[in-house]
């Protein structure tokens, strides 16, 4: 029971309009004017975002304080994360509970463990190579490359072959997987105004989703038929569909996985969690080093001595990439992938730092104000990976201030998939090419407007010219 003084204690919140409450605030941009916000309000701010009152934590301090009374594992119920994922059947949109801890567990142990993502090595270099000979193509044509474009294609296609194996991932899917992930990142009426959620199918919205999600649903029955009949059981590595229903059949496993629609919300993960996110991480990267042409001749020599003339970076060298890993790491401070994080909800009233947040109060942590706090970072805005040096600052869960992974129970399992994509791509376009602005185009005129769907992409796709560098073979 709370105290009286409890009781009267709450958190600053902004003007709010009658009915929207603050919705109006968000803008195009949620996680800048949430850090604007936040600079007038305070760290911990309580927003009402229409009817759903909002907590939204925006320094390392405030968020250790909140997380060291409170877990704040458990997921709002969203309209298009509970289609996608089959009723919350997926890891990342599962209430907090039993079916997650399991659920997730399996994931860590056999979908995602190291051993796992080892044997999926040559998925990885077959990719880059094929990325790579792209791009000499284009060398010798002189022509630009769209790296937005490039670099998403080939995360969609390391993520398709590793969860449906070549066959599949050669035919090929359409558009169904990319509008689903469009749809996830839309603003739903009905998720802060229940309501008024009739607004959603005034708008068209809802019949795109149901047209989408009846055609991702008869991609995943055909490819659930097809691995049941042996299509691609057999060869190595074997795909994580195959894994899933193998799982499926184990009785230890059997109450997690027991219809096929927790084998779908499974898939579900891996790709909307799994794909944009390494490409945007990877886009981010070129554009920051292209603006700063220091760290990219750093980063350029580095792999260039390690991997000497042997023609390409290979998976053995990565761990000897120090610098390369700081760029990833800076890159990721300022350009988190998922910069509001994926919402947590407290399933009932607690109190912070005397303050009462009600039951079912969404939790935004805003990782890109925690990130540009002067009070954890000098020169927060200054691309400077050397800042990493002799910091142990850690981007793995555990460490309030750099969350780009998350933080916490819920933080991302797909880390140990996600690096060595990143790591390797990243080293082996450095490695092969000199890469400079299309003519006529200063560093100065680079464009950093982002585009928030279900991540946050370069919203001009960063084009760039690759000259081959020769002295490698
Ligand atoms: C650079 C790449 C990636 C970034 C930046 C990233 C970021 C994140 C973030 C911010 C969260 C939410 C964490 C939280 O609420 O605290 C998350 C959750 C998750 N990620 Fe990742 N992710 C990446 C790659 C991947 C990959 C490759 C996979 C799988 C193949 C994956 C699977 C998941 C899953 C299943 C969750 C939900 C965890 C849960 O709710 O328990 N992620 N990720």
């Amino acid at each position: 029971k709370l105290r009286k003084s409890q009781r009267n204690h709450v958190f600053p919140c902004p003007r709010k309009l009658p009915i929207i409450g603050n919705l109006h605030q968000l803008g195009a941009h949620p996680h800048h004017s949430l850090h604007k916000l936040s600079l007038k309000h305070g760290p911990l701010m309580l927003l009402q975002l229409g009817s759903v009152p909002t907590l939204v934590i925006s320094t390392a301090d405030a968020l250790r304080e909140v997380l060291k009374t409170n877990d704040f594992s458990n997921r709002p119920s969203l309209y298009a994360a509970k289609r996608y994922s089959y009723g919350f059947l997926s890891i990342s949109f599962s209430p907090y509970g039993e079916y997650w801890r399991q659920a997730r567990k399996v994931c860590i142990l056999e979908l995602l463990s190291v051993k796992r993502v080892q044997s999926f090595s040559k998925i990885r270099e077959e990719e880059v190579a094929n990325l790579i000979s792209g791009i000499k193509d284009t060398c010798f044509s002189s022509k630009s490359v769209n790296l937005s474009k490039v670099l998403q294609d080939l995360s969609n296609r390391i993520v398709t072959r590793v969860t449906f194996g070549d066959g599949i991932a050669a035919r090929g899917y359409g558009n169904i997987l990319e509008e689903s992930q469009r749809l996830l990142g839309e603003f739903w009426v009905v998720d802060y105004l229940p309501w008024l959620g009739w607004i959603d199918a005034l708008t068209g919205l809802r019949k795109r989703l149901e047209k989408n999600f009846k055609e991702l649903d008869e991609f995943y029955n055909h490819v659930i038929e097809e691995h049941m009949r042996g299509g691609s059981a057999d060869h190595e590595p074997c795909d994580l569909v195959h894994v899933l229903l193998q799982l499926h059949k184990d009785p230890a496993y059997g109450t997690t996985f027991s219809s096929m629609s927790h084998i779908k919300g499974i898939i579900m993960d891996m790709f909307s969690a799994g794909t944009d996110t390494s490409s945007a991480t990877l886009t981010w990267i070129m554009t920051e080093l292209i603006i700063n042409p220091r760290a990219m001749a750093k980063a350029r020599d580095e792999v260039r001595k390690i991997a000497g003339k042997k023609g390409k970076v290979e998976e053995h060298d990565l761990q000897d990439l120090t610098y390369l890993k700081l760029v990833i790491k800076e890159t990721m401070r300022l350009h988190p992938p998922a910069p509001l994080l994926i919402p947590r909800e407290t399933t009932e009233t607690c109190v912070i730092q005397g303050s009462k947040v009600p039951p079912k109060t969404r939790i935004i942590i805003n990782a890109r104000a925690i990130s540009l706090d002067p009070n954890t970072w000098d020169n927060p805005e200054e691309f400077r990976p050397e800042r990493f040096i002799d910091s142990n600052a850690d981007f793995r869960g555990q460490d309030f201030r750099l969350v780009p992974f998350g933080v916490g129970r819920r933080s991302c399992p797909g880390i140990n998939f996600a690096l060595p994509v990143v790591e390797l791509v990243l080293a082996n376009l450095l490695y092969c090419f000199d890469w400079e602005l299309p003519a006529g185009m200063t560093k100065e005129e680079m464009d950093l407007e982002e585009e928030l769907g279900i991540t946050m992409h370069k919203k001009i796709p960063l084009v760039l010219v690759p000259r081959l560098f020769q002295g490698n073979v």
